[in-house]
C-alpha cells in the first residue's frame, strides 16, 4: 500500500518535471524572432552597448511582487541602448524566479519613460539598424508579457512612444491622476515597433487603436479607463493631502490578485496567458497541463483538508 503511494507519488512528479520542461521550453521559445528569422542577438547587443546611460533596476521583494524601475531621469527614463540590454537580463531573472508572483514596472523620479533615447535613434536611424533594434524589443517585451507573473505599468507622469508600448507588455495599467500615455509615433513619422500596436488592438479593439495611433491621442485617465485601456487611477500623493505613495497604492492594488501562493498565481497568469495568445485547441491542451500541476498539489490538498466555504 505505501509502495503504491510511493510508486504513485514519484510518478506524479516525474510527470510534473516533464509538464515544466515542455512549459518552459514553450517560454524560452516565447521569443519572436531568432536566428531563423536572420537575428543576431549578439551583434545588436554590441551595437545597442555603444549607447550607455541610465538603468533598468530591479527588486525582488519576500512578499513575491517585484518593482522594475526604468531609470534614466535626466532624460525623463528614455531607453538608451544599454538599458535594452538591461531590460531583458532583468526579465530573465524574472522568468527564473519560482517564489514570484506580482511585478510592478515604474519610472524613476516621478515620470513613466519618454520611449527611445532620441540620441540613440539619431545615431542608429538607418532602417538596418532599426529593424534589428526593433526585433530586440519586440523579443524583450514579450518575454515580459509572458512572464508567469501579473504584471502592472505604473503610469505617472508621462508614457510617450516606447514607453507607451511598454504600457502594453504588462497585464493592467494603474494611472496617476494626471498622467499621459500617448503613442506619438505619427509625430516622429513613425508607427510603434515594440510590438505596441498589435498588443493595443488586443486591448482596446481596433477601432480605438487606430484613433490612439492615427491621432497620437494624449490618453489622460478618463480615457483610458472609458476605452479599456487603463484599470485603475491612483490620486497623486503630491497633490492629494493623507494619499498614500503610487507605489504602495499600486502594490495593494495588485495585492488583490497576487495573495495565496506562489504555484497558483503563476499557473492563473499561464492559463489565462495561453487563453489569449494559442489557438483554441491548443490553449485547451496548455490548460490541462498547467491544471495537472496545480491538482492534488499541496496548496489544492490543503483548501480541500479546511473544508472551505466560499461565502
Ligand atoms: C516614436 C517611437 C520611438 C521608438 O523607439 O519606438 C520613440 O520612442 S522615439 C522617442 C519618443 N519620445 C519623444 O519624442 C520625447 C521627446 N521629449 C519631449 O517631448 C519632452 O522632453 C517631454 C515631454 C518628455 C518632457 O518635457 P519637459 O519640458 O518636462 O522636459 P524637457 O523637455 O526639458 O526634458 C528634460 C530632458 O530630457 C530629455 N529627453 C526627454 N525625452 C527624451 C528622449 N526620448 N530622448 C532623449 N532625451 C530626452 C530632454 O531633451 C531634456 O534634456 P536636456 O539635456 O535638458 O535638453
Amino acid at each position: 500500500m505505501v509502495l503504491c503511494a510511493l510508486r504513485q507519488q514519484v510518478l506524479r512528479c516525474s510527470s510534473h518535471c516533464r509538464t515544466w520542461a515542455r512549459l518552459l521550453q514553450r517560454q524560452r521559445s516565447s521569443c519572436v524572432y531568432s536566428s531563423i528569422h536572420g537575428f543576431n542577438q549578439d551583434e545588436i547587443r554590441e551595437k545597442l552597448q555603444a549607447f550607455h546611460g541610465g538603468s533598468i533596476d530591479l527588486l525582488k521583494q519576500d512578499s513575491g511582487i517585484a518593482v522594475l524601475t526604468i531609470n534614466n531621469p535626466s532624460r525623463m527614463n528614455a531607453f538608451s541602448g544599454s538599458m535594452m540590454i538591461d531590460l531583458e537580463e532583468r526579465v530573465s531573472q524574472l522568468e527564473n524566479w519560482p517564489e514570484g508572483k506580482g511585478l510592478i514596472v515604474q519610472g524613476a523620479a516621478e515620470t513613466f519613460c519618454s520611449g527611445s533615447d532620441l540620441n540613440a535613434v539619431r545615431a542608429i536611424s538607418n532602417q538596418q539598424d532599426g529593424m534589428k533594434m526593433c526585433m530586440f524589443m519586440q523579443n524583450a517585451l514579450t518575454r515580459l508579457l509572458r512572464l508567469p507573473l501579473i504584471s502592472v505599468a505604473l503610469v505617472e507622469g508621462r508614457a510617450l512612444g516606447g514607453g507607451a508600448e511598454l504600457t502594453t507588455a504588462c497585464d493592467f495599467r494603474l494611472m496617476e491622476a494626471g498622467s499621459v500615455i500617448q503613442f506619438v509615433h505619427k509625430h516622429m513619422g513613425l508607427v510603434p515597433g515594440w510590438g505596441g500596436a498589435a498588443r493595443l488592438v488586443h486591448l482596446v479593439g481596433s477601432q480605438n487603436a487606430l484613433k490612439l495611433l492615427g491621432g497620437a491621442v494624449k490618453v489622460d485617465p478618463e480615457l483610458g479607463v472609458n476605452i479599456g485601456l487603463v484599470d485603475g487611477v491612483l490620486e497623486g500623493h503630491q497633490k492629494t493631502e493623507g494619499a498614500a505613495p503610487l507605489l504602495q497604492q499600486a502594490e495593494n492594488w495588485l495585492s488583490r490578485y497576487t495573495k495565496g501562493p506562489a504555484p497558483v498565481i503563476q499557473a492563473v497568469k499561464k492559463v489565462v496567458l495561453s487563453g489569449r495568445e494559442l489557438p483554441l485547441s491548443e490553449a485547451l491542451r496548455t490548460e490541462k497541463d498547467i491544471f495537472g500541476m496545480v491538482w492534488g498539489a499541496p496548496a489544492n490538498l490543503e483548501a480541500l483538508a479546511s473544508k472551505s466555504k466560499h461565502k
